[in-house]
């Protein structure tokens, strides 16, 4: 068999005998092999530093300087990279964002507590042994010769403090403001999933059971999951399976794009499960939560929960009840949908900007950015959930200054979702706190703003909790404006705040202003002019003679030191005074870190009451955006129905038009869905006229709509679709290894087999990717099927002009064009969609001005001249008497 050591990093932590290791390392070691797939952040002094395997790794993924350390006389020296304590944050963003998980192992005693007790340790050794241990021949932590026994005691006690993992991350700057951080968790039994995710920042935490594999993977890339537990045989310790690493542990079905964590299988059972999520919520049953009788959600979720008490270490599990949810309460949009509309980030190099989200983002606070972000995601089915949105846009809509007034506002309320969790956590540092006060101050302002207003959004906030308005009051009159982030080290709290403080803040002025005063009462004792009151961290506070006048200092003058220039002098007197004012700081840093702790505390005990404020907050700022933009981009307010009419009047594609020059976007009708009206629409002309831009714009105006945003048209009444569909452009899918026309076929396979006739279907240039007679085969076929088999409401962009025929064949089909203008030496695009269909491309028009040669274009000219001569496409499908011929009944 193979030894496994040698499978094992030149570096790793478990090639070494600790016992050659140094005292430190053994510790450091120690620690490491509880949390083997981490990397280990150890505490020492001003830095974190990192040993062996994961000194390599950090140094290559931060790009910092990889150093060495000596390891013991065996070992000699082992690589180490460090990072300085005060960039922890910024760096395990890094980390993390690469998909590692991070173990914080931090000092839990300071070196003078830990030579304090190696001292004593050491007396005690003395006094039960004759002789003294041989010493050791190095000088460590201290000045003073320690025996390994005594080294070993005197290393500073350390203990982890955080497990920090991608999904359970608190922190500030390990977040992205704009966008949840989802942790999901997944149970497979069979074809059925179980689902959990859980922004663990915000307290949101959903669950659902899924029908297949697909139905789960659409919504792991609709929740983008920073991280995904799956239950496996693995052992105890986290094993993370970073973006794209092969493991035959994920099953085949799930993309490998996201980071795994994979845990044991017990943490996934379901009376485990079950037991701890009444034991977190303190409630005696789950039927509240409404997933009593979801076993696979109820395993997810506790698997999450579990994860979670692990990596918190002690903080409380920050989050609110469960949310059990089904796919069929929302318009659902596949991945590609999503994509294809460009909904958050564009197709072309993922940039928001030229998405959906960039082209309505109009909100002020992160959470409202988060809000809209969710909401474009998923957009609702539920008419009368869609008009309170509607409404509520309606009402800032019309009430410019009011708007005006929310979002001037808005504009100074931090975070709130996310500083509730970390004050129910007992994460929040100072400045936390004071960003809590200061928006918490806002609240009363904005329910002001909205006392008269009748929508649902505005009404919700008409009234804020009272205690949340003295909780603001009370942080702002007890901490400082601009606190340090360090909470040990004073300047927290406000002066007049707490008598304790004040008498203790006294004392230590007189006993500075002492130290002052002694200054001038030496020189005038002594009679020298250039005695000085100095303080240095080797010895305190000392006196200090230049050189050329050391021969008068007094006798009771002790030197401490001597520089080229200056004799360094303490007194009994003054070193008396220093430990008093040390000890007098420390207590104040001490007592202000209590209150600070107090109030967090305090601050922590309303976390659900904040939450409830900061949801309310998000979606109003997200509904005063969406006005905003009705307001400046001339939106109106669709009229949604149970019916199946897509009917719009003069509408506009959102981004395009905002994208370019204001007043060039040509506005266009859509009519289907209604009586007398066409369920499939052929759209064909030119390239470049605009084709695909009309479809998306169908699309995304629905999409819109269901949001319970204004869309852009002049008018617009619509039928609830229960999903959109989009089959766009062509793109080869490298990272499944399939073709260009394998993917175009299964996305239109999965139309085929999932489109109702409540779906509206966007279909551009089917069969594209394959021979132009195969193609236009498959397109004839696909679109047949739409039209007489499904009879959703479908837009059909094609090329293939032949497709023209099938409105003759089949009922419910029309024909509509992009119309260009021909002049003498070039042509124009109209962009206007007008009833007929084109019969032209004007492909190599499209080819000379994007600067082909002359010669080709004049040659492609005669081909196609010789090719259209030649083509019988469409008159195989007539019948013999020129007409053309139906679909097989069936
Ligand atoms: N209604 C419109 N008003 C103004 N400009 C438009 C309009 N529609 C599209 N455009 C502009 O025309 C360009 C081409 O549009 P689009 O890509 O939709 O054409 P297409 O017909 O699908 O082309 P192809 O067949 O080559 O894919 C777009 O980049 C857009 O800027």
């Amino acid at each position: 068999m193979a030894d496994p050591a040698t499978q094992l990093s030149q570096w790793d932590f478990r090639r070494f005998e600790r016992s050659d290791l140094t005292p430190m390392l053994q510790q450091y070691v120690e620690v490491k092999a509880q949390h083997p797939h981490c990397l280990l952040l150890y505490r020492m002094g001003d830095f974190y530093e990192t040993f062996l395997a994961d000194a390599e790794i950090v140094s290559r993924e931060l790009e910092i300087v990889l150093t060495g350390r000596q390891a013991g006389d065996k070992i000699g020296r082992i690589p180490m990279a460090g990072i300085p304590h005060h960039a922890l944050e910024r760096y395990c963003a890094q980390l993390i964002d690469k998909g590692y998980a991070v173990v914080i192992c931090d000092q839990v005693e300071s070196p003078e507590q830990a030579k304090e007790r190696a001292r004593q340790a050491k007396a005690a050794r003395r006094s039960k042994t004759d002789g003294d241990a041989p010493l050791l021949p190095l000088l460590l932590e201290d000045s003073e010769q320690l025996t390994w026994e005594d080294a070993e005691s005197a290393l500073v006690r350390r203990a982890v403090t955080r497990v920090l993992t991608p999904g359970t991350v608190l922190e500030d700057q390990l977040l992205v403001g704009r966008r949840n951080n989802y942790l999901a968790a997944l149970v497979q039994a069979g074809e059925c999933w179980g689902l959990a995710f859980a922004d663990i920042s915000t307290g949101e935490f959903q669950v659902t059971q899924l029908e297949s594999a697909e139905a789960l993977v659409q919504e792991l890339l609709r929740l983008q999951p920073a991280e995904v537990l799956m239950s496996s045989d693995a052992p105890d310790p986290l094993v993370l399976l970073r973006p794209g690493e092969a493991s035959s542990e994920r099953p085949e079905c799930l993309p490998s794009q996201f980071c795994y964590t994979l845990r044991p299988r017990r943490y996934f059972e379901l009376d485990e499960a079950r037991r701890l999520l009444l034991e977190t919520f303190g409630v005696r049953s789950l039927e509240g939560f409404g997933c009593e009788n979801l076993p696979l959600a109820v395993r997810a979720a506790g698997g999450l929960v579990q994860h979670l008490l692990e990596t918190q270490r002690g903080v409380s599990i920050p989050l609110e009840g469960i949310r059990t949810y089904t796919l069929s309460q929302y318009l659902i949009l596949d991945h590609q949908t999503r994509r294809n509309l460009e909904l958050t980030q564009t197709v072309r190099d993922g940039a928001q900007y030229g998405s959906l989200l960039w082209a309505l983002d109009r909100t002020r606070t992160v959470m409202g950015g988060r809000a809209l972000r969710r909401w474009l995601l998923q957009p609702l089915l539920d008419i009368r959930a869609i008009g309170r949105r509607q409404d509520s846009v309606a009402e800032l809509h019309n009430e410019g200054l009011l708007r005006e007034r929310l979002q001037r506002i808005l504009e100074s309320v931090y975070d709130l979702e996310r500083l509730a969790g970390r004050c129910g956590s007992g994460t929040a540092n100072a400045r936390d706190l004071v960003a809590l006060g200061e928006s918490l101050l806002k609240l009363p302002a904005l329910a002001e703003a909205v006392a008269a207003s009748t929508s649902p959004y505005l009404k919700a906030l008409q009234s804020i909790p009272v205690e949340l308005e003295r909780l603001g009051e009370k942080l702002r009159r007890t901490l400082v404006d601009t606190p340090p982030l360090i909470l040990t080290e004073g300047g927290l709290i406000r002066a007049g705040v707490h008598p304790e403080l004040e008498g203790m803040r006294r004392q230590l002025v007189e006993d500075r202003d002492w130290l002052v005063d002694l200054e001038a009462r030496e020189r005038a004792r002594t009679g020298i002019q250039t005695l000085k009151v100095g303080f240095n961290k080797a010895f305190g506070y000392y006196l200090s003679i230049s050189r050329g006048k050391a021969e008068k200092a007094p006798p009771e003058y002790l030197r401490k030191q001597t520089l080229t220039n200056e004799e360094r002098y303490i007194t009994p007197e003054l070193k008396e005074r220093e430990t008093r004012i040390l000890n007098a700081q420390q207590q104040t840093n001490q007592l202000e870190y209590e209150i600070f702790n107090i109030l967090r505390q305090e601050a922590g005990r309303h976390v659900s009451a904040l939450r409830q404020v900061a949801r309310r907050v998000a979606a109003l700022d997200a509904l005063a955006g969406l006005a905003e933009v009705a307001v400046y981009h001339d939106y109106c307010r669709p009229v949604l129905g149970e019916g199946r009419e897509v009917h719009i009047e003069a509408g506009r594609h959102p981004v395009i038009e905002q994208a370019i020059p204001a007043g060039f976007f040509v506005p266009n009708d859509a009519r289907m869905g209604g009586q007398a009206e066409p369920d499939l629409i052929i759209l064909t002309g030119p390239n470049m006229s605009g084709k695909s831009s009309f479809i998306r714009q169908v699309a995304l105006i629905q999409l819109l709509a269901q949001v319970g945003s204004f869309v852009p048209a002049r008018k617009a009444v619509l039928g609830v679709a229960d999903r959109i569909f989009t089959r766009v452009g062509a793109v080869d899918d490298l990272a499944t290894g399939q073709s260009t026309f394998m993917v175009e076929m299964t996305e239109t396979a999965n139309i085929l087999n999932h489109a109702t006739p409540r779906s509206l279907v966007l279909l551009d240039e089917i069969g594209r990717g394959t021979a132009t007679f195969d193609g236009l085969a498959i397109a004839w076929a696909v679109a047949e099927y739409l039209a007489s088999h499904i009879r959703c409401r479908t837009i059909f962009a094609t090329h293939y002009h032949e497709l023209n025929e099938l409105a003759s064949v089949v009922s419910g089909v029309a024909n509509y064009q992009v119309t260009v203008q021909e002049l003498a030496d070039r042509i124009v695009f109209l962009h206007r969609v007008t009833p007929g269909g084109a019969d032209r491309s004007y492909g190599i028009e499209v080819g000379r001005l994007a600067g082909l040669p002359s010669s080709v274009v004049a040659r492609a000219r005669t081909v196609l001249a010789q090719v259209e001569q030649h083509s019988q496409i469409a008159v195989g499908l007539r019948d013999s008497n020129g007409n053309a011929s139906g679909p097989t009944a069936g």
